[in-house]
Parts: C-alpha cells; structure tokens; sequence
C-alpha cells in the first residue's frame, strides 16, 4: 500500500484497447505511475488525494508532438498567407525581437493553455530554451525540447554556433524537471540547413543519444527544389544524412510519395501530423491514412500558435479525422479511433516519451474529460466524442507524472491569471519593436 496515493475516483476509463469501463485509477504519486485500474479501487487504498471523476472519462493525457510554445506571442499577428511568405515577411522579423523573458512568457501562456485542454506531454522548436526548460519544470508538464537550427542566411561561424547551441542545449538539459524534460537536436527543416551541418547536427545527436526532430515536406515549394537540385526525394536526402531512425520524428510529412512513406516505415521514423496548420497555411492534406497502412507511428501536433491558432488538441483530432477523410476520398480514412491513437499513444511513441496508456505501471499522465455538456449528450460511443465532439474546455482535471497540474479547471501549478497579463504585455512590446 502505497503512503503517497491519489485516487481518481468514480469515472469511465479509455482501456488501452479503447474499450470504456467504469473504473478508479490508483496514482503512485512518488513514482508518477499508475497502480491500478479498476471498480472501487477505494475500498483497499489508503488515499492520500482524491479527483472526482463522476460523469467523466478518464483518458490518457494528449501528447502535442510539434509546436514552437512561446509564438503564443505572435497569435493572430500574422494570418492568411502560405508558409514562406508569412515566415519571411512577418513571423521572422517579430522573431528576431524576441529575448529570453519574452519567451518564458509566451511559454507560460502556452502552457496554461495545453494544461487546461488536456494536454501532458509536447515536443517543442524554439530559441531561449533555458527559458522554457524552466517554465516546463515549473509547470509540471513531460517534454521534449530543441534549440531550432538555421542555418541560411548566416556565415559561416554564426551557422556553426547554432548547430553548437542545439547540441550543447540538448546534452545539459536532458533529464531536466526530474526527468520530465528530455532534449533533442532540431534542424529546422531539410532547405533551412545546409547540408554539411545538417550532417553535422544528426551525428553530434546520435553521439549525445537524443532524437532528431525537424520540419520536413511541408509544402511543395519546399520540396521541389530539393528535388531539381540533388535528384532525389526530401526523405531520401534525409536519410542519406542519417536523418531517419527509430527516434527522428518529422513535422508535416504532407507532401511524401509512395517510396518515401515506405522508407519512413523501414526506418521507423514517426511523422507529427499538424492539420491545421497544413490548411490554414494552405500547405496541402498529409496522407495520414496511408502513413497508418504502411505502418509509420503516425502523432498530432498543433504547430504554432500563429498558425493554428490555437494549442488545443481536440482541435487537431477533429481536424486529423475530418480532412484524413477529405484527403483520401474515403470517409472511413481515419476513424476516431485511429485519430485518438495518434493523439495519445502515437505521440508518446513518436516523442519516445512515457503516457499515452491508461493501465498498471504506465505513466500517471491523464486528463478528465467532462461528459456533462450539451455538445456531449447523448453518448452512445464516447470515442466517438472524443474526436469529433470534446472540446478543450470539457477537460476538467489535468495529471502528469502524477502530479495534479489541474483540478476543477483551476491551474494549480502557475498563475494563470498573472500569465496572460504578462503574455498580453511582452506581446504588445514585441510587436512593437518589430514594426
Ligand atoms: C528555428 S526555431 C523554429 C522556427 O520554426 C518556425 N515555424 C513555425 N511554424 C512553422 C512551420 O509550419 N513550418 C516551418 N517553420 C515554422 C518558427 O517561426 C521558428 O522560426
Ligand atoms: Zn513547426
């Protein structure tokens, strides 16, 4: 019997077989694991906390597996153009702008908001890392986190420090928060980085140990021209670099042909799947159901908050089983249960972080999601609910590694009221600064 127990109580459970029972989950809150599953599991456990769950589902905490946190900032500053133009013309010059507070900041606002939507576990892109490495442990959340490399446009000697700082970010600071933080080395994508230092960055992370994490076939125009030049495939210059293996995870994966999805699927590489960023920026429809076919770990990720325009998950879930339909013509492409997967087990697999199960000796990350609203009634298939119908705002517990992060949609582990009055102020600052 366990001295530090906590105990949500009184709920339906998503099994990992993604039938739903009625069922208490035990929380070793020492270990951040779960010790059981199962009815009236209060009987025989000495509680030291108790979550009320009644009317609720108990689901495994949401893993986003592609975002860049801190642009909360930049939340409807820049709309309604393509990828490059919006990141030249608009997201880069305000980026430039941006100091160390200013992304503590943005990140804190963003993770009040994963917090509050269900959220567990990210994996995030950014500068100032330190910052968010911080604002992570603080707010009790799982993630994985890079500094992103460019490497066009800069000498030389500048190119080369960003490469340094990606791998030198990623050895000190992996295992972080406990070891809720690990690392990974981020080039920004297969155009942004020139070649010897992409090569250089995917070796400097096979020797720390981390995972390569970097954007990759987004849009056609990105793809083209590493076709016209180098004759082959993105994801066939990517693996010439060593850039796929068992723990590279790629944003995007839209434009992909049939040889390079069996090539993700050779090398196990996982694709985050970002779907509303693809069609806000109008960058195309991944084929997520053929990725599943052929057997790639497929995750969800929001993208940024600029391009989103929000960190809420069951967006994306919606968006994955909706335009996975469009996209392949066929409306049994990505059913809910498939979209559930990828935003949970999917993402902690593509992440290789632990969560995304609710069952004995996995990690005690979890959300409790509200059944009682009138968008939810009535409930004949609650998978079904949980991809197309569940919103952020029905979460009314949040769990990671055991700790409560959440509980009756209070935030417990920073001040939320305080972090949008400071998110509010630095972003008005930037904007400033950048006009
Ligand atoms: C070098 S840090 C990460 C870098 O990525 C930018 N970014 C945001 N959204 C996207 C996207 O959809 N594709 C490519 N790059 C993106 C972000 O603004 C940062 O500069
Ligand atoms: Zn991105």
């Amino acid at each position: 019997m366990s001295s530090n127990t906590l105990l949500v109580a009184g709920g339906r459970v998503l099994r990992p077989d993604f039938e739903v029972v009625d069922a208490d989950v035990v929380i070793d809150r020492d270990d951040g694991v779960i010790d059981a599953v199962g009815p009236d599991l209060a009987v025989d456990h000495e509680v030291d906390e108790t979550l009320d769950a009644a009317g609720g589902l108990v689901i495994p905490g949401l893993v986003n597996a592609h975002t860049h946190v801190a642009m909360t900032l930049l939340r409807g500053y820049a709309d309604d153009k393509p990828l490059d133009a919006w990141l030249r013309e608009d997201i880069w010059p305000a980026e430039a702008e941006l100091g160390p507070e200013d992304v503590r900041a943005g990140a804190e606002l963003g993770l009040v908001e994963m917090i509050r939507s269900g959220t567990t576990a990210f994996a995030d892109m950014y500068f100032h890392v330190p910052e968010i490495v911080d604002a992570v442990d603080r707010a009790g959340l799982r993630a994985r986190l890079g500094h992103g490399v460019v490497t066009v446009g800069k000498d030389d000697e500048a190119a080369r420090a960003d490469v340094e700082e990606s791998v030198d970010v990623a050895r000190e600071y992996d295992g972080a928060a406990d070891g809720r933080v690990r690392t990974a080395v981020m080039p920004h994508s297969l155009t942004t980085v020139a070649e010897p230092l992409l090569r250089e960055a995917v070796d400097a992370a096979r020797d720390a140990g981390v995972p390569v994490h970097t954007h990759a076939n987004e849009t056609r125009e990105e793809v083209e021209p590493i076709v016209d030049e180098r004759g082959e495939r993105p994801l066939e210059y990517a693996d010439d670099v060593g850039l796929l293996s068992e723990t590279s995870f790629l944003a995007h994966g839209v434009h992909v042909d049939e040889a390079e999805i069996d090539l993700l699927a050779e090398q196990d590489a996982a694709v985050v799947h970002c779907p509303a960023s693809n069609m806000k920026l109008a960058s195309g429809i991944a084929p997520v159901q053929d990725l599943l076919d052929a057997g790639v770990t497929v995750a969800l990720g929001t993208d940024g908050a600029a391009s989103n325009n929000d960190l809420d998950l069951f967006d994306e879930l919606r968006d994955a089983a909706m335009l996975g339909k469009l996209g392949a013509d066929d409306a049994a492409a990505v059913p809910a249960a498939a979209a559930v997967r990828m935003a949970t087990e999917g993402g902690a697999a593509a992440l290789s972080l632990p969560g995304g199960r609710i069952e004995a000796g996995a990690a005690a990350d979890l959300a409790v999601v509200d059944l009682d609203a009138p968008h939810l009634a009535p409930a004949h298939d609650l998978v079904s609910h949980l991809a197309y119908a569940v919103r952020g705002s029905d979460v009314r517990h949040t769990v990671c590694d055991g700790q409560v992060l959440m509980r009756d949609r209070e935030v417990l582990t920073l001040d939320a009221e305080r972090v949008v009055e400071t998110a509010r102020k630095r972003a008005v600052d930037l904007v400033a600064r950048a006009e």
